[in-house]
This record gives structure tokens, C-alpha cells and sequence, in this order.
């Protein structure tokens, strides 16, 4: 599949910024910042545990390794708020729900808020299922740092806890809900409704799609680059959540979201250039993780709102 690297910002400056953006200047010290979390990754291997789903849970334990951190994955509440207090990020995803989420997200939702640890929701499927909403509705009380999700479950997020103007009672949360996993809406209906989660959470929210939409409720940023096979393999997405939650522990919430989507593009652009399939991508997007450096992460098509 065809895509385009870039080598710095100012080879980006030679091809058109997403509409209403323009490239974020090589001094913008939100370039250096995603730098310095790229290199604290390489040299401390955080730990960020994850409650992710059985489809991908491997592929997000490779991902965070093959991004320079280290892997835990755990479900049961005690044993997820014990390794909280050994660690400095969570990552919750809850594509695949068992009968005893329904207690336990919420609890360890909780247990996080008590410990001030800060942790990355993964909101797959807004909309589809009782159980899942009922998960859904109790993280308002308990919000994480990061909410990373296809533009689809970042509109479904926003309207089911109350943030969306047009509707405030969330009496419509499943008008835009997913189709299963993957998201009926494009990055750009999805703006608003990130800005205000954002905001809610005090965090940053991260939209993901051909060109990913990062935002901490006042700048909206842009991000190029990634490849269409990621939409051919399945985890891309919930491997970027648990690889923010490696950069959240060792940045802000704007920097790990930044941080780690703009790795993931710039690795997808070098693994698609190489892959024969989905299957080769998958081993060459894992190398590419591995092989990009902090100041290749920090030199990405990332673009910033006009
Ligand atoms: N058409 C595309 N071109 C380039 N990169 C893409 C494209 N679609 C998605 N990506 C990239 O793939 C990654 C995952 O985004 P995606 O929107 O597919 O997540 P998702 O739907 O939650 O995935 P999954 O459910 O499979 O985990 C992001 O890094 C994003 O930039
Ligand atoms: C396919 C699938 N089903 C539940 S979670 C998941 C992984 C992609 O979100
Ligand atoms: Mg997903």
C-alpha cells in the first residue's frame, strides 16, 4: 500500500498541512517534548499494565515492548491495583467484557482514582450492549488521563456521559455507535466531542483514523503518516492505547498522546513500505516500533489547528 515517509518537519513542510492546521514548527517545544518522553521510554522500559481484551492482549504486549517499555497484563481488581502501586500507568479496554467487569472496571476505576494513578481508556464498542455501557457510565465518576478510541466510540463517549450540547441527558448514546469494532465516522465528526471530553477529564483524548486527531481541549492536533494496513490487521488500535499507556508513564497526557501516535505513524509509514500483506506488517510494524528513534517520533507529520 503506497505511503510516504519523511525524515523531519521540515521535509513535512513541503506537502500540505490537513486542512485548517499547519505543521508544527521543528522548535515547537511540544516537538521536544514528545523527544524527551520518546528517550525516557528507551531508558527506564516503564511498565504500563493493562485489562485489555483476549483478541489482541499478545499483540499489546509486543507492541509495549517493541516500543521500549515493559508488560503486565492483569484482571482481577486486587491484583490490578496492587501492580497500579508498581507501575505509573494502567491501560483499560473492554473489547471483550466478562460477566464480573461490571463490578470489577468500576472498582479498579475507583482504586485508581484513590492512588492518583493515571491510566488510558480504550472505550471499544461504546454504544453496543447493556453491560458495556453500564462500565461505561461508571468511569464518568472515575475518568482516566487518556481516552484513545476510533472517532465513532469518542462520539459515543462523549454523548453517553452528558458532554455533548445537543444532547444533554445522553438520552441518544447509541445514535453513532460503532459497527462492532470499527468506527462509522470519520476523525473530523469526532472533533468537538473530543475537545469536550478532553476538557471533562482534565486529560487529553486521542482519535485515531487516516489522519489522527490528538487534543487536551485547547490545541487540536493533527497526525499524518500510519498505513492502510492497520486497518487490516486487528489491534492497531488497541496496541496504540496501551503504547500511550507506556508514554503516560513517564509524560502528561498530551505528551504520552502525541508521543505515541506520532510513533505509530511514523512506524507505519516504514512498515508499509516493506509489507507484502497484513501479515508481513504486523512483523515489520514491530520492527519498525523498535527501530525509530526519539527524534524520528519527535519529527513526525504532526500538525497543530490554525
Ligand atoms: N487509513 C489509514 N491510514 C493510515 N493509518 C491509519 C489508517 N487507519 C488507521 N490508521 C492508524 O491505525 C492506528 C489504529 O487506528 P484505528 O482507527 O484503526 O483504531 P481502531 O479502530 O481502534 O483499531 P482496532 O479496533 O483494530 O484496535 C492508528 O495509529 C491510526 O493512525
Ligand atoms: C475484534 C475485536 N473484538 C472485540 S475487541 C477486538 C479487537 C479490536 O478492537
Ligand atoms: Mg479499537
Amino acid at each position: 500500500m503506497a505511503s510516504q515517509q519523511f525524515d523531519s518537519p521540515q521535509s513535512a513542510a513541503a506537502h500540505d498541512a490537513p486542512a485548517g492546521a499547519h505543521w508544527l514548527a521543528a522548535t515547537d517545544p511540544v516537538r521536544e517534548k514528545i523527544r524527551a518522553a520518546a528517550q525516557s521510554v528507551r531508558d527506564t522500559t516503564p511498565l504500563a499494565q493493562s485489562v485489555t481484551n483476549f483478541v489482541t492482549v499478545n499483540f499489546v504486549a509486543n507492541a509495549q515492548l517493541a516500543a521500549g517499555g515493559t508488560a503486565a497484563m492483569s484482571y482481577l481488581p486486587d491484583d490490578v491495583l496492587a501492580t497500579a502501586q508498581l507501575c505509573h500507568a494502567s491501560y483499560i479496554n473492554v473489547g471483550t467484557l466478562q460477566p464480573y467487569y461490571r463490578e470489577a472496571f468500576p472498582q479498579i476505576a475507583e482504586g485508581f482514582r484513590k492512588l492518583g494513578h493515571p491510566w488510558v481508556l480504550d472505550p471499544v464498542a461504546a454504544g453496543i450492549g447493556e453491560t458495556r455501557s453500564a462500565i461505561l457510565m461508571a468511569f464518568r465518576d472515575n475518568p482516566p488521563a487518556v481516552v484513545r478510541g476510533n472517532a465513532s466510540e469518542i462520539i459515543t463517549l462523549t454523548r453517553m456521559w452528558g458532554l455533548d450540547s445537543d444532547d444533554p441527558d445522553g438520552a441518544d448514546a447509541s445514535a453513532n455507535r460503532p459497527q462492532g469494532v470499527e468506527s462509522v465516522d470519520g476523525v473530523d465528526a469526532a472533533r468537538d466531542a473530543a475537545i469536550r471530553l478532553a476538557r471533562f477529564i482534565g486529560g487529553a483524548v486521542a482519535v485515531s483514523g487516516e489522519v489522527d486527531l490528538v487534543t487536551d481541549g485547547e490545541r487540536v492536533f493533527r497526525l499524518a503518516g500510519g498505513s492502510a494496513y492497520m486497518t487490516k490487521i486487528t489491534g492497531a488500535g488497541c496496541s496504540l492505547g496501551g503504547v500511550v499507556g507506556t508514554y503516560l508513564a513517564v509524560s502528561d497526557p498530551l505528551t504520552a498522546a502525541l508521543g505515541a501516535s506520532a510513533l505509530y505513524n511514523v512506524a507505519g509509514s516504514a512498515a508499509d513500505a516493506r509489507a507484502k500483506g497484513p501479515g508481513s506488517f504486523q512483523v515489520e510494524f514491530l520492527d519498525a516500533l523498535w527501530n525509530t528513534t526519539p527524534q524520528q517520533i519527535a519529527n513526525g507529520l504532526i500538525a497543530v489547528e490554525d
